[in-house]
C-alpha cells in the first residue's frame, strides 16, 4: 500500500507541486483577492527569517500588517527583519526569539505574548524541520514531533483565547503534501517503534497537523483554521534535508513567493474565511486530505486518542518548572512513549 501511495503522490507532485504546477493553477487566481490593506491587523509567523515564512512576512509587511517574527536564531531574525523593514517601509515588524522545539519555552512565550499584546488576528504556524536521526528535546520528546506538532499545538492552544478576542481571527498551518502518504499513527507519537525514517516521521507530523486543524476547527467556530501545502519549493529546508531531491528537481522547484502564495492568500484575502474552516489547501483551493483508495482515514477513536495524548503531554510540560527541565537527566525526563 505504501508503494501505491508514494507512486500516486509523486505523479501528482510532478504535475501540481512544481513551478509549472503553480503557473497552471495561478491562471484561476482572482487578482483582486490580494488587493487589501491590513494596517492595524497583527500576524505572528513562526520560522519567519527564511524561505516560505520570510516571503510571507515580507508580503504581509508590504500590505501594512504588524508582523511578529518568531525565530530560533536572533542574528538571522534581525537580518531578515532589517530586509523586510527596508523593502516594505513598514517598521511594525517585531522579532521574538523562540526555539519551537523547546516545548516549555514555547508555552512561556505564548503566555507572555498574551500579557503584552491586546490582540492577534492571524497565527501562521510555518516553522518546521526534518531531523533525520532520532533526538530528544529537554522534555523527552522526539525533536521532529516537538517542533512540528507539540510546538504548534502549545502555541496555538495558548493563543486561542487572544485570537478569539480579535477581529476576523485565522490560524494557518504550513503542512506538506508529503502527509498524503501517511495515516495518523496515534500509537507511536514518539517514533520508537521500528526503524526511524526521518522523512516518514516528518510526513507523519504533517498528517498530524492536518488532523489537528480539523479538530481545532470543530472546537473553535469563531476562528478560521486552515492547513496547506506550499508545493515543492527551493528553500534551505529542502536543500539541506533532502539534497538528492533538491538536485533532481532543480529548476522545477517553485520560488519562495510561489510557495508562500497560498499562505498569504489564506492570511490576507476576504475570500479565505468564506471557505469552510478546517480544510487542506493547495494553490488557493481546498483539496482532499487523502489520496483515492489510500486507506489513510482515521477512526474517531484514533483521533480522540491523538488529541488526548497531546493535551496530557501539554499539561505535564506546562506544570513542570523550567529549571527542572534544564537540569534534566534522561532518567528524570517525563516519559511520553
Ligand atoms: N520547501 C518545501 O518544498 C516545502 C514543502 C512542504 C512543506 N514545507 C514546509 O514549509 C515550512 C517552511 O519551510 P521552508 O521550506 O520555507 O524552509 P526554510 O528552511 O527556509 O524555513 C524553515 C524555517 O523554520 C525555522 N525553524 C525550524 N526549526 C525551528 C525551531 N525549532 N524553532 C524555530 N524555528 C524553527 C527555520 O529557522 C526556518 O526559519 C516548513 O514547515 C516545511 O515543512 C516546505
Amino acid at each position: 500500500m505504501s508503494l501505491y501511495r508514494n507512486a500516486v503522490w509523486f505523479l501528482n507532485g510532478i504535475h501540481q507541486y512544481t513551478r509549472k504546477g503553480y503557473e497552471a493553477a495561478s491562471k484561476d487566481f482572482e487578482p483582486q483577492d490580494l488587493n487589501v490593506s491590513v494596517v492595524g491587523r497583527s500576524f505572528m509567523i513562526t520560522g519567519a527569517n527564511s524561505g516560505i515564512g520570510r516571503a510571507t512576512a515580507m508580503a504581509i509587511a508590504k500590505k501594512g500588517g504588524t508582523v511578529h517574527m518568531v525565530c530560533r536564531n536572533k542574528d538571522k531574525a534581525e537580518e531578515a527583519r532589517t530586509d523586510i523593514v527596508n523593502e516594505s517601509g513598514n517598521t511594525e515588524v517585531h522579532v521574538h526569539v523562540v526555539d519551537m522545539s523547546e516545548t516549555h519555552k514555547v508555552w512561556e512565550f505564548a503566555e507572555a505574548f498574551k500579557k503584552q499584546y491586546p490582540s492577534l488576528n492571524v497565527l501562521i504556524n510555518n516553522a518546521g524541520c526534518m531531523v533525520r536521526k532520532r533526538e530528544l528535546n529537554a522534555e523527552g520528546l522526539e525533536k521532529n514531533f516537538a517542533t512540528n506538532v507539540m510546538g504548534v499545538y502549545i502555541l496555538t492552544q495558548s493563543l486561542i483565547p487572544l485570537l478569539q478576542k480579535s477581529r476576523d481571527p485565522r490560524v494557518i498551518t504550513v503542512s506538506s503534501g508529503g502527509m498524503l502518504v501517511q495515516k495518523l499513527r496515534a500509537d507511536d507519537l514518539q517514533s520508537v517503534k521500528g526503524y526511524f525514517d526521518g522523512v516518514m516521521v516528518y510526513a507523519q507530523n504533517k498528517r498530524q497537523q492536518v488532523v489537528l486543524t480539523q479538530q481545532w476547527a470543530k472546537a473553535n467556530p469563531v476562528i478560521h483554521f486552515s492547513v496547506m501545502h506550499p508545493g515543492w519549493v527551493d528553500t534551505p529546508a529542502v536543500s539541506t534535508s533532502m539534497p538528492q531531491f533538491h538536485r533532481m528537481m532543480g529548476e522545477r522547484l517553485r520560488g519562495v513567493e510561489q510557495g508562500a502564495d497560498t499562505v498569504v492568500w489564506l492570511a490576507l484575502s476576504r475570500a479565505a474565511p468564506r471557505t469552510r474552516s478546517g480544510q487542506f489547501f493547495q494553490d488557493r483551493r481546498p483539496v482532499p486530505a487523502h489520496l483515492p483508495l489510500a486507506w489513510t482515514h482515521s477512526s474517531a477513536e484514533e483521533i480522540q486518542s491523538f488529541m488526548t495524548q497531546l493535551e496530557t503531554m501539554a499539561r505535564v510540560i506546562q506544570s513542570q518548572p523550567d529549571t527542572e527541565l534544564n537540569g534534566h537527566t534522561s532518567s528524570s525526563r517525563p516519559q511520553f512513549v
